[in-house]
């Protein structure tokens, strides 16, 4: 098991890493998210021993490191896969994913698993950059690691390779039994990979927990944001704290952080619907074709702006008034109003 203490890291005298606390189960993939510079890859080269830390502890089966105690990256039994690969140039599939093997067995395992049997002789430059991944990944998990860091993987895949190499990746990780951690900018890649997901801020972790957690219960209006598209709508907290009442109509709460009174509560794109109506709630500022669907941005007269998705079937222009209404019947996140 993974379990990290305390951790903190720094660079010089700048704290990019505060007081980190986590563990990963034995399969467990935790998916860590969060803006760019807040310090997911500084957290992955630190449990890897590529820097040092300054405070906590790392503890891995049969190792601990502390920053008295440094342990050498080759005795910590951590497999990284890059975003660039990070496959020898000179060397064939089976001479990469064999380098420095003692047990070839493994390899031959996962060469078998990721299907690269064709492509045993062939050399990275002849590879897409999907089976570049693969080969990479396999080259990883036939060194049998007790965790496995993943740092960006599909990001320079384009995206219909993206979808399914991470069926694949997520597949050969459970397959091997070891936790990991995956580094990753697409928030859809997070909610349905990952078993959790880790959402960093500013080398803080704002949030730890389960996807649908993160999502619908976000810890923060940050993490509400982070996680995809987010409009807040002021609203009244009933007494017993379990419905909130707004200009669009009431809806079940949950109150975060104790919010009470006054809240804004969370609203994503498919909790509401809207119909045309000259007497309305606002008027349409603008509009997104996406194909299966439209995305509005509708400006309420209340100054409010909440965004909706809804059927492409459904078009209307900028400047339309429009009526809303909360479809949702799970219970949306309440936040104290600022
Ligand atoms: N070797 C270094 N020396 C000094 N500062 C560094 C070093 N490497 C990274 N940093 C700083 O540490 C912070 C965290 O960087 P890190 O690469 O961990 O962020 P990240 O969340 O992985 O970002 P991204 O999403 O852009 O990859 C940044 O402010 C970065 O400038």
């Amino acid at each position: 098991m993974l379990k990290v203490s305390n951790l903190s890291v720094s660079y010089g005298n700048t704290r990019i890493i505060r007081n980190l606390n986590f563990s990963l189960g034995e399969d467990e993939i935790l998916m860590l998210v969060g803006p760019t510079g807040c310090g997911k890859t500084t957290i992955l080269q630190a449990l890897a021993g590529l820097i040092p830390i300054s405070e906590g502890q790392i503890c891995l089966d049969n190792w601990r490191a502390t920053p008295d105690r440094f342990v050498q990256p080759e005795k910590r039994n951590v497999g990284m896969v890059f975003q660039d690969f990070a496959l020898f140039p000179h060397l064939s599939t089976e001479q990469n994913i064999y380098f420095r093997l003692k047990n070839k067995e493994l390899a031959e395992r996962w060469i078998q698993v990721l299907g690269l049997e064709e492509l045993r002789h062939a050399r990275p430059a002849t590879l897409s950059g999907g089976q570049k991944q693969r080969v990479a990944l396999a080259r990883t998990l036939a060194h049998n690691p007790a965790c496995v860091l993943l740092d960006e993987p599909l990001s320079n895949l384009d995206a219909a390779l993206k979808d399914s190499l991470r069926w694949e990746i997520r597949n050969a990780l459970k397959e091997a039994g070891v936790p990991a951690i995956w580094v990753t900018h697409d928030q859809e890649e997070a909610l349905s990979v990952g078993d959790r997901i880790g959402v960093l801020n500013n080398g803080v972790l704002c949030q730890l927990d389960t996807p649908e957690n993160c999502f619908s219960e976000p810890a923060s209006r940050f993490v509400a944001r982070f996680l995809g598209e987010a409009s807040f709508l002021p609203g009244r907290l009933s007494d017993d704290q379990k419905t909130v009442h707004t200009t669009l109509g009431e809806a079940p709460a949950i109150p975060i952080n104790d919010a009470s009174d006054q809240v804004d509560l969370l609203i994503r794109p498919d909790d509401l619907s809207l119909q045309q109506d000259s007497t309305g709630h606002g008027h349409i500022s603008w509009v997104r074709y996406e194909g299966g669907a439209r995305f509005y941005a509708v400006q309420l007269d209340d100054d409010t702006e909440v965004k909706v998705r809804v059927s492409h079937e459904h078009r209307l222009e900028p400047g339309e008034r429009v009526s809303l209404s909360i479809i949702t019947t799970h219970p949306l996140a309440a936040y104290a109003k600022r």
